[in-house]
């Protein structure tokens, strides 16, 4: 099992250069010949777990078993065909990918969630419905990969291929940026209502074109996010990554203070009961009725030390005094609580990239979704305090770039299996080695 994890996550110049400097070094490939169809990238975060499915579309070309076909149908029937599974599972349409390449096969990726705390249920789900008995690939990635190992393991009878949560992060970022030429975007003027733009940032060519209507199509926007660059996640809590080059990163810095508090403080302080409730209150609210401005304060702006009339020296810090509480609304105090929470991050991010040179920062994680009031202050923070040297970039995939990270380890699989075949190494069919 040990060595199984190794030969997926280490660096593939680490193992060509094992297996070059020591002869009894053997290692099996059996199981990664034999990666059945359908393949499932499970990300089990702290509040969502975000399911990706890879259906593949060229069975012909392929040569599928019959039994691959017909498990492809039964999964189709039941993951594609809906939109919902209960109460609480949403596939993201939106977001599905056709024509997607991976591990050799084509196909489509669809994006499917629900809350963490259904796991146990969908485990049961998935047991139910007989899809535990079909052979298929299972990726699995977050915090629950190791807390539900047990449960997924016995109940369900497979074994999990388990990855860590930020190195797949990091592999599904790259992948679905460099594949997918409209994915990563900024916000020009971000806080003007007016002017505000989103404009697309491609990965790796020089000019920005698109015909999609909602993003302008400027030709100023020129390289995509180049090594290095910061990565700042934000699910329950954040995490912030510098990431030097493939497979090359580090975390360098995390906050509390994220998603899982946001929907806390909406929770505790206007009884909103779900994150899109919370947004919707926020989007209705103005945080200057409940913060304290720099204004409130000097009457101006505080120039020598360049803080705007507008910046918010306090959150919250117009509501001290318990009469207060009585005039306070719930849309302002949820208004609050977002730009707390971007601001706050949005700080953590800029001193990260200050510190180690780096222009460009990506925000992604749940806390984004539908939320851009939070992207918005977060592209304003970046832009403002690093004088415009600085950008936040977002990506349309948002919180699903684990669970596609996961997926994508396979690749690694077939290119390392693909190198060490044109080197003239044979491979040996044993079990694997453990320890
Ligand atoms: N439908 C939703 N239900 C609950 N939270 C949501 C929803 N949509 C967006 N969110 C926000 O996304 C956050 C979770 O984001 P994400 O899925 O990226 O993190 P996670 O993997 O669950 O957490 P972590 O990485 O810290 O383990 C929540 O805390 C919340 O702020
Ligand atoms: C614990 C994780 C990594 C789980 O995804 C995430 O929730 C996080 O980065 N939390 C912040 C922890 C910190 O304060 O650095």
């Amino acid at each position: 099992m040990r060595m199984r994890e190794m030969i997926l996550f280490e660096d593939l110049e680490l193992i060509m250069e094992e297996l070059k400097n020591n002869e009894a070094f053997c290692f099996s490939m059996k199981n990664f010949n034999d990666l059945p169809m359908p393949w499932f990238g499970l990300d089990i975060g702290g509040t969502l777990t975000k399911l990706v499915y890879f259906e593949p579309t060229d069975h012909a070309e392929y040569m599928d078993t019959e039994d691959e076909v017909q498990r492809g149908k039964t999964i189709r029937h039941y993951l594609v065909h809906n939109k919902a599974y209960g109460e609480t599972g949403i596939r993201d349409e939106h977001l599905q990918l056709d024509n997607v390449l991976i591990n050799g096969r084509t196909g489509t990726l669809h994006f499917i969630r629900f809350p963490t705390e259904r796991m146990i249920h969908f485990i049961q789900l998935v047991k139910s419905k007989g899809f535990a008995q079909m052979s298929s690939t299972v990726c699995a990635t977050g915090g629950g990969a190791i807390k539900y190992a047990y449960e997924a393991e016995a109940e369900l009878g497979m074994q999990l291929h388990k990855a860590d949560e930020l190195e797949s992060l990091i592999s599904g970022i790259e992948f679905i940026a460099e594949n997918f030429a409209d994915e990563c975007y900024y916000y020009d003027n971000p806080l003007d209502s007016e002017n505000c733009r989103k404009v697309i940032w491609r990965w790796s060519s020089a000019r920005c074109s698109t015909t999609d209507s909602q993003y302008t199509n400027e030709n100023r926007a020129e390289s995509g996010l180049q090594y290095p660059y910061v990565v700042c996640n934000i699910g329950s809590g954040v995490s912030v990554l510098v990431v030097h080059g493939h497979n090359k990163f580090q975390r360098v810095s995390g906050s509390s203070i994220g998603g899982g508090f946001f929907q806390g403080m909406c929770s505790l302080l206007c009884n909103s009961n779900s994150f899109e409730d919370s947004i919707e209150l926020a989007t209705k609210g103005d945080n200057k009725n409940v913060d304290k401005l720099v204004g409130d304060i000097y009457g101006s702006s505080y120039e020598s030390i360049g803080l705007p009339y507008d910046t918010v020296a306090a959150s919250l810090g117009k509501i001290s005094d318990p009469s207060d509480r009585e005039h306070t609304r719930p849309e302002d105090l949820a208004r609050s609580a977002l730009v707390t929470v971007a601001n706050n991050i949005g700080s953590i991010a800029f001193n990260v990239a200050k510190q180690h040179g780096i222009d460009r920062i990506a925000f992604v994680g749940n806390f984004l979704r539908v939320n851009p009031i939070a992207a918005r202050h977060l592209a304003h923070a970046m832009n403002f305090w690093s004088k415009g040297t600085k950008k936040a970039l977002f990506l349309v995939h948002e919180g699903y770039f684990g669970a596609v990270g996961c997926l994508d380890k396979l690749v690694d699989v077939t290119e390392m299996r693909r190198l060490l075949r044109s080197k003239g190494v044979n491979l040996s069919t044993e079990p694997i080695i453990s320890s």
